[in-house]
């Protein structure tokens, strides 16, 4: 059984580590994609220091195009999507997005969400909009499957939503309790960082109304 992490990665040097350390330590991961997206830091650097396949864009294409060039290069019989900025990652976090895929034969994906993982706008922003979250599990013929993801940029998880629920397949949405995220203000600066949040809605949206067209 082949089970592949795939870690897309934009100007996430000071944060990358803390996830790598996590996934390289999990014996049943075979293998760990970091997809550097054209990142202007030290991203890949700190990714070569790991046992990991690094692939880089050389200029930033955004997240869909970022997990579709891995899924494009890679077969496996799941494919685990993990954040490259996410806080407090454990293993346990893993085994909960894996296991109902293991369990049922008919889910094809487990969307991760956001418990009390300490910061308070996060968990409440996870109650309503779970569906954004970027923590995954696909059971590798779904990603296969999947149509053209690359021009969705922040959209990719609506997309891949979207296109479950158009096909009536069954998803989850196990707890991932005490895990969270940068938030893009934090990461970037109050205002930049709120401009770029700003952008990713306009994708979000865009890819809204575009996915009839993409399907
Ligand atoms: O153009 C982009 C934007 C984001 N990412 C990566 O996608 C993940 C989710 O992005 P981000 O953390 O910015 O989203 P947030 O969780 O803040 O909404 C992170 O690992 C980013 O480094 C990427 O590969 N390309
Ligand atoms: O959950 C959300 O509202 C957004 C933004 O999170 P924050 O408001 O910065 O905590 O984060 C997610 O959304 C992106 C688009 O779907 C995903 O790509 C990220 O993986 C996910 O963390």
């Amino acid at each position: 059984m082949e089970i592949i992490a795939l870690v897309p990665a934009f100007n996430e040097a000071p944060r990358i580590a803390k996830v790598l350390d996590i996934l390289t330590d999990i014996d049943y991961i075979n293998s760990v994609y970091v997809i550097d997206d054209g990142s202007i830091d030290k991203t890949s650097e700190v990714a070569e220091q790991y046992n990991v396949i690094l692939l880089r864009h050389i200029q930033n294409l955004g997240k869909g195009a970022a997990l579709q060039t891995a899924i494009r290069l890679t077969s496996a019989d799941y494919y685990l999507f993990i954040d490259a900025d996410l806080i407090g990652l454990t293993a346990k976090h893993i085994d909960a997005l894996i296991e109902p895929l293991f369990k049922d034969d008919k889910t094809v994906m487990s969307i991760g969400t956001f418990k009390r993982g300490g910061k308070t706008s996060v968990n409440l922003a996870q109650k309503y909009f779970y569906i954004l979250n970027g923590q995954r599990c696909l059971r590798g013929s779904f990603a296969k499957e999947l149509p053209d993801i690359s021009w969705t940029r922040f959209g990719v998880e609506v997309f891949i939503s979207k296109y479950a629920a158009m096909k009536n397949y069954k998803v989850c949405y196990p707890d991932l309790t005490g895990l969270t995220h940068y938030r893009k203000e934090e990461k970037m600066g109050f205002m930049r960082g709120f401009l770029y949040r700003l952008q990713m809605y306009r994708e979000i949206l865009h890819t809204y109304k575009e996915f009839q067209h993409h399907v």
